[in-house]
């Protein structure tokens, strides 16, 4: 493979990091300086994947942490991290957005670049740590001083290879590699290839521990990568085991294919024929049923978003098959701003008219005179149990979700993200997949291909893996 022609494409050039630079130490500038005139006793740092130097090209968000000394109270550091964010966004005439993760912190847009500047505490070791933003500036240092230039090179390798089969970012939404764990891959495994090499093999449990802290008992995680710099982290906490066994999947296939199909992992998946009728067509085709449930999104955090969704959409498939329907698959989608969406695909999605209820063993006589007097003709015996023959509520999928989603009572039976409640139980829609299509948004182009692009996916499960 020829690496060096890739990261010519994928590596920032010389002009681009300068300008990512100059950007960088101008907000720096900024910030110390309106902090002395304030006379308020903090520093400005650059930290994250462009102190690292491995970023992707237009991919350079830039982090910057504003460390306070430890004696500095948790309000005066956020209120100063804050006015001081917001000032200098004023003075560099910056658009601002005021976000949350432990405590707030404010991301501003300037030159078209997206800067995050985090207040934080100037830790020395990790038992010093207050708040969890506080490890960022250790984890810049570590790599700092033991990435060299052409594990750089491998480590934007990597990133942008995760980042084309879905794998690469640690939010919730994503569930993947954390940029940090990236490169903990390549101080272990040296280079790209031999990191898909080791992946390709890897089991449930491995334990990656470059600094032979040897905590890994206090972990249970799919991945435990123990932090360099903070023994009691594992910085794969948030790799679900799905992201985690993409990256195996995609790991061997990669490396099973030759080269012209390799170099097509670095790119966005090229799809073709997607259309409403190619999309539908392939639905037909399957001979199941498919159902969406939408409701409009409430004012949450957006982090939330998902968790919820993807929590509602279990509860209601527990209930569905409980009652007997048989599912193929289910998933969930949003635009991330007004709507959300439940997929669920049926094998069976009409149940016959009588259902069964057990009752008591024929030996236990008083149980058995009671299921009788409470039952009465429809009790017959079938092996050793009395079994009373009965017309069932709920015959199809709809019939059920109608029923949970009518009233705040009913609502009850299921564990629903509990910023959707009011949500779905006002304006829950119920649509099979051929309606929901026809009645695509014809206004809102760019959502509707992100969301044909899920149900392409939905319809070929693992094609970013395999290409
Ligand atoms: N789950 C996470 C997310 C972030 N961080 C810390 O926060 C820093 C900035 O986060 P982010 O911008 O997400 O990662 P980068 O390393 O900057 O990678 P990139 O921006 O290129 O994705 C990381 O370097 C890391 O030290 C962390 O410890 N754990
Ligand atoms: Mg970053």
């Amino acid at each position: 493979m020829d690496y060096k022609a890739i990261l010519n494409e994928i590596k920032p050039n010389e002009a681009e990091k300068n300008e990512i630079l100059d950007i960088s130490n101008e907000i720096i500038s900024k910030i110390n300086q309106i902090a002395s005139e304030e006379e308020i006793i903090c520093e400005a740092k650059l930290v994250g994947s462009v102190a690292k130097e491995t970023f992707l090209k237009g991919n350079g968000d830039i982090d910057i942490f504003i460390s306070f000394s430890l004696n500095t109270s948790i309000d005066d550091l956020k209120e100063k991290g804050l006015f001081l964010a917001h000032k200098t966004a004023i003075e560099l005439n910056a658009d601002v957005v005021e976000k949350y993760a432990s405590h707030p912190y404010l991301t501003i847009y300037i030159n078209g670049q997206e800067v995050d500047i985090v207040p934080c505490y100037d830790i020395e070791n990790s038992d010093q740590i207050k708040s969890a933003v506080d490890r960022t500036i250790l984890h810049t240092e570590y790599i700092k001083k033991h990435l060299n230039a052409d594990q750089k090179d491998e480590v934007i390798l990597l990133k942008k290879f995760m980042k084309e089969i879905g794998v690469y970012g640690s939010e919730f939404k994503v569930g993947g590699f954390a940029g940090y764990l990236c490169e903990m891959l390549i101080l272990k495994y040296e280079t790209f290839k031999n990191t898909l090499i080791q992946s390709s093999k890897w089991r449930y449990n491995g334990v990656i521990d470059l600094e032979d802290h040897k905590t890994f008992k206090l972990f249970k995680d799919p991945l435990i990568a123990i932090d360099p710099t903070d023994k009691n982290r594992n910085v794969g906490a948030a790799l679900s085991l799905e992201k985690m066994n993409d990256f195996v999947f995609a790991s061997r296939n990669y490396l099973s294919s030759d080269d012209d199909k390799r170099l097509s992992f670095f790119y966005p998946l090229n799809r073709k024929n997607i259309s409403k009728d190619f999309i539908l067509n392939s639905f037909n085709n399957r001979e199941s049923k498919t159902i969406l449930i939408s409701f409009s999104l409430p004012k949450m955090a957006m982090d939330n978003v998902y968790p919820q969704i993807s929590k509602t959409t279990q509860s209601l498939k527990n209930k569905l098959e409980d009652i007997g329907f048989k599912i193929i698959y289910t998933s969930f989608w949003s635009d991330e701003k007004a709507i959300g969406l439940i997929l669920i695909e049926f094998d069976s999605w009409r149940l016959s008219k009588y259902d069964e209820n057990i009752g008591p063993k024929i030996y236990y006589k008083t149980a058995c005179e009671e299921f009788i007097e409470a039952h009465g003709d429809n009790v017959f015996l079938k092996n050793q149990f009395l079994v009373q023959k009965k017309e069932r509520k709920f015959r199809t999928p709809e019939d059920l979700i109608n029923f949970i989603f009518k009233n705040e009572e009913n609502i009850k039976i299921l564990k629903i993200g509990k910023d959707l409640k009011n949500s779905i139980l006002n304006e829950y829609k119920l649509f099979s997949i051929n309606e929901f299509l026809d009645n695509l948004d014809e206004n809102n182009p760019e959502n509707d291909e992100n969301f044909l692009f899920f149900l392409d996916d939905y319809l070929n499960p693992s094609q970013h893996l395999k290409r």
